[in-house]
């Protein structure tokens, strides 16, 4: 049975089954084993994922977890699936839309299997990460283009890439910022999740990345890079809600160990606290769903940490989720790649 319409894959990184300690530990276990995750030859990854970082991880990301679940379950999930139901409203009758993650459920293999047994010969991946990384979008179509291999599915593959200088993105996540009134803001973040410097030096072959100019413009060498991206979509973003130098800047949060990005978003809080911005908007552009890092990692744990050491007002920019400038934007990029 062949099937004529056109697959549209969404996927993102994926969240434990519940928030039990044993649903955590297979989550970890699944992401910090992929290679393209942690990038360290496979008997050392195995030894520090499995027998350091887990174990010691484990009960506060579980209690974290706790605090972030609702009646409707993770957010990361439940506006996936917000996001797909508006989507296909959207995209109409030659497009239906599935929502995998790359780790845990829905399962990728399984929602391939479907796509297979339902005979659709052309699909659209979605990477669901406005920037570019090893571990994010190419592990993702790694991922995909394997599996699709395993199951022997002739079908038909194109990609959304990076898509952080999307005009329609950026004017959809700048509408968010804007549902909040700047003027009663002394200063604005736009905190992106981190990587390891190791995987920055990575995307910078031959250059070195301390010389880089990937803070004030993406060179030729560096579309591929992280930082440059992250620090693009910061501009744009800027211009468009009409920022100036000097009322905002970068960082970067959700690290592992001291040798990730810097500057480091908890540091910066403070920094800007200590020159006196007492009311500062958070950003995080490189998540267009809320999730652990947006709702717990800034909206609680830094907002309780500043307000503590003196702040008036931290505030988080809800994500994109399923709002509708964001579905135009994403129906726009699929039509852009599309068959
Ligand atoms: C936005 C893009 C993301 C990049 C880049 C990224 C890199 C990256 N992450 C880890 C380790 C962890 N990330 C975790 C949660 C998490 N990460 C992203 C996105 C990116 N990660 C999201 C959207 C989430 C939240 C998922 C949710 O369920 O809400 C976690 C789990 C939580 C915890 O224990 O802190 C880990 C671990 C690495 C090592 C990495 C790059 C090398
Ligand atoms: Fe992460
Ligand atoms: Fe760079």
């Amino acid at each position: 049975m062949k099937n004529d319409k056109t697959a549209v894959l969404l996927m993102n990184v994926g969240s434990p089954n519940e928030p039990k300690i044993g649903s955590v530990w297979r989550y970890l276990t699944e992401f910090l084993n992929d290679k393209r995750v942690i990038d360290l030859p496979f008997l050392l990854r195995k030894f520090l994922v499995n027998c350091i970082i887990i174990p010691f991880r484990v009960r506060n990301s579980t209690k974290l977890y706790q605090m972030l679940w609702t009646e409707k379950g993770s957010p990361l999930i439940f506006y996936s699936f917000e996001m797909k139901e508006k989507l296909q409203a959207k995209l109409g009758d030659n497009y239906e839309v599935f929502v995998a993650m790359r780790y845990q459920n829905p399962d990728f293999r399984k929602v391939i299997g479907n796509i297979k047994q339902r005979g659709f010969k052309k699909l659209v991946l979605f990477p669901l990460y406005p920037q570019h990384a090893m571990s994010t979008t190419e592990t993702t179509v790694f991922a995909i283009e394997k599996e699709l291999k395993q199951q022997k599915a002739t079908i038909d593959l194109k990609v959304v890439g990076q898509f952080y200088d999307n005009p329609q993105f950026i004017k959809a996540f700048a509408e968010q910022g804007r549902k909040y009134d700047l003027s009663k803001f002394d200063y604005v973040v736009f905190s992106y999740h981190g990587l390891p410097n190791r995987h920055l030096e990575k995307a910078h072959p031959n250059i070195d990345p301390e010389t880089c100019s990937c803070e004030v413009s993406v060179p030729s060498y560096g579309k591929q890079c992280y930082r440059a991206s992250c620090y693009a979509t910061t501009r744009l973003l800027a211009k468009e809600l009409g920022l100036e130098a000097g009322q905002y800047s970068v960082a970067f949060q959700s690290r592992l160990d001291k040798n990730w990005m810097e500057p480091f978003t908890d540091k910066v809080l403070i920094e800007k606290l200590k020159e006196g911005k007492k009311r500062i908007l958070v950003f995080a552009p490189a998540f267009v769903t809320d999730c652990l890092e947006t709702i717990i990692e800034i909206g609680d744990e830094y907002r309780e940490i500043f307000l503590e050491q003196g702040g008036m007002d931290l505030q988080l920019v809800e994500s994109l989720n399923a709002e509708d400038s964001w579905i135009e934007a994403m129906d726009g990029l699929i039509k852009h790649v599309a068959f």
